[in-house]
């Protein structure tokens, strides 16, 4: 069978599919690589985390070091001769540290070995039916010459290792037209494999009928990685899609195309590298196409079409980039208003100055979180990000004439960068209330301090997911970030909710009298989401057909506890203070009118201690008792959410069972009563 071009590819429905279900059996990788960072810490053949001792390539390969390894003899004795075969070992050998990351190329190594000799050819820009865009990635010849010369040179190091491997000696070979071509198919087909954690460890290319698949910034479907062998359900997962040729040419799809059979896996394994699994986020008819996001639907349009563009090379055209006004998430995404207490009186011209206001903007975040990840300062991160959030910057900042009443350009709370400095925020809290805990272990003031860190910590978490379920509302496709960031929220409450600590407050002799764990703290009379989701830990199906219905009471409810315990959870900063309401975002509307001006920080002086309330009548075990059932209720409803995107037999829904185990009894009663 020849390899010539077809058309344009899509995916389609083959029959009418519901929300949350498998969409495709488990696909193992046509090729697959580390990333360079993770070569030493994780198994080149499964990606698992290595043992103390780990399996090196155990083929008869030339002197150590050996810069893989594996995590047991077997992985070793499945991808150890590819490594070898495919030119990757002379490639870690030979390429120079200077050219930088080396997955993609080695991934690209790794398919052309696996090629059958008819397809080695490049007819059309396709490669075993993968499209390369070869001649597309290219032709930036003129205006993105840094990017070429990357594909030129990878091809050159790729081609030179090859040479090395058949032992032709070291001299440079001179065409290396298969190798761009196997290079640029994997910068177009490749996806980033995470791991449960959400962590990116390398990258893999797929079949056809994964690859296919083309993006949309509002998808209606998603995809995950198995690592370790998917469970049966998902194993005997059918395919439901079928490829078709874009712009109504009737082409029968297989002709032209090398088939999959045809794909010699060499020395590759079925079983080696991470597999994939498609699955519907949406309702998708029959005939419907079948979409994925290649890019970060958090991200606001024009980044989007930036990276869409300057990575895969087309211009996107779905619902949310071709709409005629912005849609209202990404609006909000992109939202900088001046806020002023003038805001009235804005000076003429400064229309100009908004371009520059979001590069400012971007450049001050941007440059915290960056320094935070270098040097690891968690408090001069908060302090960074928190003014930048709180005070804006000024009009003469961004190169406006000094005035006597500056109008300030501040983010929106919902603006994509906002998001992601509370992620930072998050995880920077944190660190500083472990970091308290571990250097002053004996002492009971550090402790409480540290307390206010954690509920800082997890102020800001409730947040995140609050804010982007308030775009999910708007945006089903967010149905994945929502589900992470409620577990996250989950997670940080009831972290905070069992803290030890709050056993000195009892000490103290704060009315804190009654801090066990109790039933009555969790049940919630009002939502029916415990019962749902201990019914889906007992694995019945997930029915998606409730999500309205399971989303507006978990809403109400959580609404209704965080009101009583926000006040609690933010006292003592000075951003949170402005932010109303964490998950009803009503007040946005009138945000210019609250005022934060008289509020210091005063952390370190113990919050928890010293706070009394609005009302002054709000006691520390209220709001011990509150954060549980809000984290509780996070916990389920995005382990609920992360059922229909990931399937209940994921690892995340494995997490949050770990996370409730404390609470066994509460799971176990409800079985019983289920039953
Ligand atoms: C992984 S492939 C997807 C399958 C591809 N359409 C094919 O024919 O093989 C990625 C490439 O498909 C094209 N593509 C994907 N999504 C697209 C979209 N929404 N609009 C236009 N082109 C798209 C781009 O050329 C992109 O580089």
């Amino acid at each position: 069978m020849s390899c010539s071009l077809i058309a344009e590819m899509e995916m389609r429905g083959s029959e009418d599919v519901e929300m949350g279900q498998d969409i495709t059996p488990p696909f193992p990788p046509l090729s697959f690589s580390l990333h360079d960072s993770f070569l030493l810490s994780h198994c080149s053949a499964c990606f698992s985390p290595l043992p103390l001792r780990p399996t090196f390539p155990h083929i008869p390969l030339p002197l150590p070091p050996y810069l893989l390894s594996y995590c047991s003899p077997r992985c070793s004795s499945s991808d150890s001769p590819l490594h070898f075969s495919s030119a990757e070992f002379h490639l870690l050998r030979s390429h120079p540290s200077s050219f930088g990351e080396s997955s993609d190329l080695r991934a690209a190594l790794r398919f052309l070995h696996s090629l059958p000799a008819s397809c080695r050819s490049v007819p059309n820009g396709r490669l075993a039916g993968l499209l390369t865009n070869r001649d597309k990635l290219l032709a930036r010849t003129g205006y993105d010459e840094e990017f070429v010369e990357r594909i030129r040179d990878g091809a050159r190091v790729m081609a030179a290792a090859r040479k090395m491997r058949e032992g032709y000696g070291s001299s440079e070979p001179n065409d290396f037209v298969l190798e761009e071509a196997a290079l640029c198919l994997v910068l177009t087909n490749a996806v980033e494999v995470q791991d449960d954690s959400g962590r990116t460890l390398g990258i893999a290319v797929y079949d056809p009928s994964f690859s296919w698949i083309n993006h949309s910034c509002s998808p209606n479907a998603s995809y995950r990685f198995f690592l370790s062998s998917p469970p049966p359900c998902c194993a005997q997962a059918r395919l439901r899609i079928v490829p078709c040729a874009r712009h109504g040419l009737e082409t029968q799809i297989e002709s032209g195309v090398c088939s999959i059979s045809e794909l010699s896996y060499g020395e590759m394994r079925e079983n080696n590298g991470p597999k994939v699994v498609v699955r519907s986020i949406k309702r998708i008819k029959k005939g419907e196409e079948v979409t994925v996001a290649y890019t970060d639907l958090l991200h606001p349009k024009e980044m989007r079409q930036l990276e869409l563009w300057s990575k895969y090379w087309f211009i996107c055209c779905c619902r949310r980039c071709s709409s005629s006004h912005l849609t209202y998430v990404d609006h909000i995404l992109q939202e900088v208003s001046p806020a002023s207490l003038q805001s009235s009186s804005l000076l003429s011209g400064q229309d100009i100055y908004i371009n520059g206001t979001i590069e400012s903007l971007t450049d001050h975040i941007n440059d915290a979180i960056t320094e935070y990840l270098e040097s690891g300062d968690s408090e001069s991160c908060c302090k960074k990000l928190e003014d930048m959030l709180t005070q804006g910057l000024l009009y003469e900042q961004l190169g406006g004439r000094e005035e006597k009443s500056q109008p300030v350009f501040k983010l929106h709370p919902l603006h994509y960068l906002s998001l992601n400095a509370y992620t930072t925020l998050v995880s920077a809290y944190k660190v500083r209330a472990s970091d308290l805990l571990t250097l002053y272990s004996g002492m009971e003031e550090h402790h409480l301090e540290a307390l206010d860190l954690s509920r800082i910590s997890a102020a800001y978490s409730l947040l995140l997911a609050g804010a982007t379920h308030h775009l999910f509302q708007s945006e089903p496709s967010l149905i994945a970030s929502v589900a992470n960031f409620w577990i996250g929220a989950g997670e940080s409450l009831l972290t905070l909710a069992r803290s030890s600590v709050w056993s000195i407050i009892v000490k103290c002799g704060l009315p804190a009298t009654n801090l066990s764990y109790t039933l009555s703290k969790h049940i919630c009379s009002k939502c029916s989401l415990m019962q749902k989701f201990i019914a889906i830990l007992h694995h019945r199906e997930v029915q998606s057909t409730d999500l309205e219905n399971i989303s507006s009471e978990f809403f109400d409810c959580v609404t209704n506890i965080t009101q009583t315990v926000w006040g609690f959870l933010i006292h003592g900063c000075q951003y949170l203070r402005a932010v109303k309401d964490p998950i009803e975002f009503s007040w946005l509307g009138t945000r210019k009118d609250s005022s934060t001006r008289d509020i210091q920080p005063h952390l370190g002086s113990s919050a928890v201690v010293s706070y009394h309330g609005d009302e002054g009548s709000f006691s520390v075990c209220e709001a011990h008792t509150c954060i549980f059932q809000v984290g509780v209720h996070c916990l389920l409803y995005g382990g609920y959410l992360a059922c229909i995107c990931y399937g209940q037999h994921s690892n995340l829904i494995t997490h949050i069972r770990n996370i409730l185990d404390p609470e066994e009894c509460l799971i176990n009663r409800f079985h019983e009563t289920d039953k």
